[in-house]
């Protein structure tokens, strides 16, 4: 008896009933992809023609996305036997990666975030020039809400004459620095990171999130996977801290000990890449005893297509995730409990380049779950039901289906 959590980051379902709120009303992550798929607009050099994700399907996606927004997604209807399906709406208001992560993990966000202006410069003076004094950097670059490969295009090969780290945020509550791993090096990168994290905690904001790159000019210039996330730890206990009370083994996949400031989580496999991530997954899985939980990000859906809004990245990406499914099915044991969803939206066809307010899937494998999942109010229904099936405390919020 284990639980395995998978996070398709970003892999909403359709507009939240609050989207309206963040401008984000009619988003639909995976309905717009669906629909760019099947006009034979998302042809790529890894991918052509409609959406085929068989193996989500079975497990109950397409289902989940007429429960969400009244309609399958074009190519995503097919038999769903035995699915246990549902889809959930946020009830904390940040539609950034940690709101979403921690109320899957029983934790709802309480408190509004801080946010930096959409002005330039969007950085207040004594912040940044504390950030300079203290992280001894001459200057810095970017102050903008900004794109984060656009920005390192456009102020890349500055920094590199300069020194100056590029900063950066987005409607996420983050405080985001770019600098070259080579030239400027990752550890001072990082260095300069906990500054900033320090500054940035009275000013309630999540995460400062360390962005390496290499290359030597504009056209060439490629972020790494030594992305470092600094973030504040959840407001209470979540499934993961539970577990870890308990006396249980928890393997976490990708960035999930970033996400959870490290509490609870365990042993941390990393893996640069959507398919590296999977390979971790399996090998945590191999390892992962009796009683315990598996917990895993796929980043790239987000940080690769969704923010870049390339539909046809994205396409390739949901149907390589598809196609490693049946192998993880056959991993599980009978009475293990298995749940693919996701932690906010990322429309690739919507304007702009931050997250969609959306509705996530909950798509589980369980053979003792028997009753519907149905519209969950609440991601914290997830971590409800994973912690009664570990048989641990409740968490403090979420009911279990
Ligand atoms: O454009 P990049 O640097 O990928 O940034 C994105 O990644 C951040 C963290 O998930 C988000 O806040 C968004 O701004
Ligand atoms: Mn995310
Ligand atoms: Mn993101």
């Amino acid at each position: 008896m284990r639980a395995v959590i998978l996070v398709m980051d970003s892999v909403g379902i359709g507009a939240a009933p609050d989207a309206i709120n963040y401008g984000d009303e009619g988003a639909d992550t995976v309905g717009h992809i669906a629909e760019m798929c099947m006009a034979g607009n998302a042809d790529g050099p890894h991918r052509e023609g409609p959406l085929q994700l068989p193996n989500l399907v079975a497990l109950g996606l397409g289902q989940a996305c007429r429960l969400a927004t009244g309609r399958v997604p074009p190519g995503l209807d097919g038999p769903t036997e035995h699915a246990r399906f549902g889809c959930a709406s946020e009830i904390s208001k940040g539609k950034d990666t940690p709101s979403g992560h921690w109320e899957i993990a029983g934790v709802p966000v309480p408190f509004d975030w801080g946010y930096f202006p959409r002005t330039k410069p969007c950085f207040a003076r004594d912040l940044t020039e504390s950030l300079c004094e203290q992280a001894r950097v001459p200057g810095i670059l970017g102050n903008c809400h900004a794109s984060g490969t656009e920005i390192i295009a456009e102020f890349g090969e500055r920094h590199i004459r300069t020194g100056e780290p590029i900063c950066y945020t987005s409607a996420d509550s983050v405080f985001q620095i770019a600098a070259h791993e080579e030239t400027f090096g990752l550890e001072r990168l990082y260095e300069v990171c906990r500054v900033a994290r320090r500054l940035v905690d009275p000013l309630n904001i999540g995460r400062v999130i360390a962005r390496p790159f290499i290359g030597t000019s504009a056209g060439d210039f490629k972020r790494t996977a030594h992305r470092k996330d600094f973030s504040v730890p959840p407001p209470e206990r979540t499934i993961l801290d539970l577990a870890e009370s308990a006396g249980r083994d928890i393997v976490t996949i990708g960035k999930i000990d970033d996400i959870f400031a490290h509490r609870g989580t365990g042993r941390n496999l990393r893996g640069d890449g959507n398919q590296a991530l999977f390979d971790a997954t399996y090998d945590g899985l191999a390892s992962l005893a009796e009683g315990g939980m598996l917990f895993a990000n796929f980043i790239d859906f987000d940080t690769l297509y969704g923010h870049r809004r390339d539909v046809a990245g994205y396409a390739a990406a949901l149907e390589a995730f598809d196609a490693r499914v049946p192998d993880l099915l056959n991993r599980l044991r009978e009475d293990d409990l298995l749940i693919i969803t996701a932690d906010h939206g990322c429309d690739p066809t919507w304007s702009g380049t931050d997250h969609t307010r959306e509705q996530v899937p909950v798509l589980a494998w369980s053979a003792r779950l028997t009753s519907p999942i149905g519209k969950r109010a609440g991601f914290a229904d997830i971590g409800a039901t994973v912690a009664s099936h570990l048989e641990l405390q409740a968490p403090g919020h979420g009911v279990y289906f």
